[in-house]
């Protein structure tokens, strides 16, 4: 057994995750929790809901996150980290709030959070902490004494997260025909958001630039081309491009889309796409639609090969990545200093989420950051 590690003053870490359906029956419902008071079209809606339908009502995401707190568990348990796991969604069970109360009742008093979203957004990032906000009021109206919670920091560019990707990209590289591979693109992709959203995305120094969203996936893309010359001795062309844009037509969301930038590949005569969905943690509804189902017909109909790089899911890398952030932050709530894990050139982000970080449009409590009402 290796020393025992030490995650006080913590005393247990929260997957915080979207949700998804489970069945048929749940669909529907499903899409009213993510869409209550969000201004989606209804025609969207529908059109998502066949995209679940499809795969017989089911989203992939709970099995994923049920597979990350098994590598977790093991991750810790194989280091001596004595530190229990919970699970909580924002759109579907378990819910965070009936999670945070039986977290309650276990006598947890410091909680981490770990986020199923690696970058700055409003969507990914202040929405679960509003979330958690809703979730700790509801709590306090109980008459309970809701533990104290924290969110670990965007991890876009740990090696734990970066180097599971750059290893999926080269083995879809290497999966492509022999002809066509070496003069192969990179489409580097994430969901898309609109441009307000991503202007005001990360502290508030950086808004009216572009945003923390765009500037954070750009370095991992660009870190990853690199490496990917570096192993191969080949120079890939690529782009960040996006995917599932939804909302109103006539508000900007970022752009091009993948399916759009696939056809301008071929038209100025790519012979190869491999797509990375560096954006996403697993391969939820939008990997297995959007790519795998949607690109993947549009690629097939213009007679472009394409492979879809894995994503990092429970990778034992992203576990370990995991447990370093975790005691990295124990560390500095005890005030010592370790140096923090990050690549690429924009360094490790905040511990704490500044105020006015990815504003929401409508101004809400959020917990676990400098605006929180909550200790
Ligand atoms: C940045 C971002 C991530 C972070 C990346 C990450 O966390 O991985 C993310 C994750 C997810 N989004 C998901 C599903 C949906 N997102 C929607 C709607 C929206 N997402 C947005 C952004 C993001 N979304 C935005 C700006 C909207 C518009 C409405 C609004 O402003 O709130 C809608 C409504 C229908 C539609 O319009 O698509 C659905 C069904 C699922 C579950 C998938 C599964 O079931 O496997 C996951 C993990
Ligand atoms: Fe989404």
């Amino acid at each position: 057994m290796p020393d025992a590690l030490d995650a006080t003053p913590y005393d247990a870490l929260l997957l915080l995750s979207f949700g998804g359906p489970e069945g048929p029956d749940d669909v529907v419902p499903f899409l009213e929790n993510v869409t209550r008071g969000r201004g989606i079209p209804k025609e969207r809606l529908k059109e998502v809901g066949q995209h679940y339908f499809l795969f017989d009502g089911i989203s992939p995401i709970n099995d994923q996150n049920r597979a990350l707190l098994d590598a977790l568990r093991k991750d810790f348990a194989d280091h001596g980290l004595d530190l229990p796991v919970y699970w909580g969604n924002r759109n579907w069970a378990p819910y965070v709030t009936d999670t945070l109360r039986e977290m309650t009742a276990d006598g947890r008093r410091r909680v981490l959070v770990l986020a199923t979203s690696a970058y700055a957004s409003y969507s990914g990032c202040r929405q679960y902490r509003e979330d958690l906000a809703a979730a700790l009021a509801t709590l306090e109206a109980e008459g309970l004494e809701p533990p104290r919670i924290d969110k670990l920091r965007h991890y876009f560019n740990h090696p734990g997260f970066v180097e599971p990707m750059l290893e999926g990209v080269l083995k879809a590289l290497a999966d492509l025909p022999e002809d066509v591979r070496a003069g192969a693109h990179l489409a580097f992709t994430t969901h898309s958001i609109p441009d307000t959203a991503a202007d005001t995305s990360g502290p508030v120094e950086g808004h009216g630039d572009g945003g923390a969203y765009v500037r954070q996936h750009l370095d991992v893309a660009r870190f990853v081309a690199d490496a990917v010359r570096e192993q191969t001795g080949i120079e890939h062309p690529w782009r960040l491009v996006y995917q599932s844009r939804s909302g109103a037509p006539h508000i900007p969301w970022l752009e091009p889309d993948i399916c759009d930038h696939l056809e301008e590949l071929h038209g100025a005569g790519a012979p190869a796409v491999v797509m990375a969905p560096i954006g996403f943690v697993s391969d939820h509804m939008e990997v297995l639609y959007d790519l795998d189902t949607e690109a993947t017909a549009k690629a097939a109909e213009l007679g472009l090969p394409v492979r879809r790089s894995a994503t990092v899911g429970a990778d034992p890398r992203f576990a370990a990545a995991i447990r370093d952030l975790v005691l990295e932050r124990a560390a500095t709530e005890n005030g010592r200093h370790v140096a923090p894990c990050a690549l690429g050139t924009l360094g490790a982000s905040h511990d704490v989420c500044p105020v006015g970080c990815c504003p929401a449009r409508a101004p809400k409590p959020a917990a676990a950051g400098a605006d929180s009402p909550y200790a």
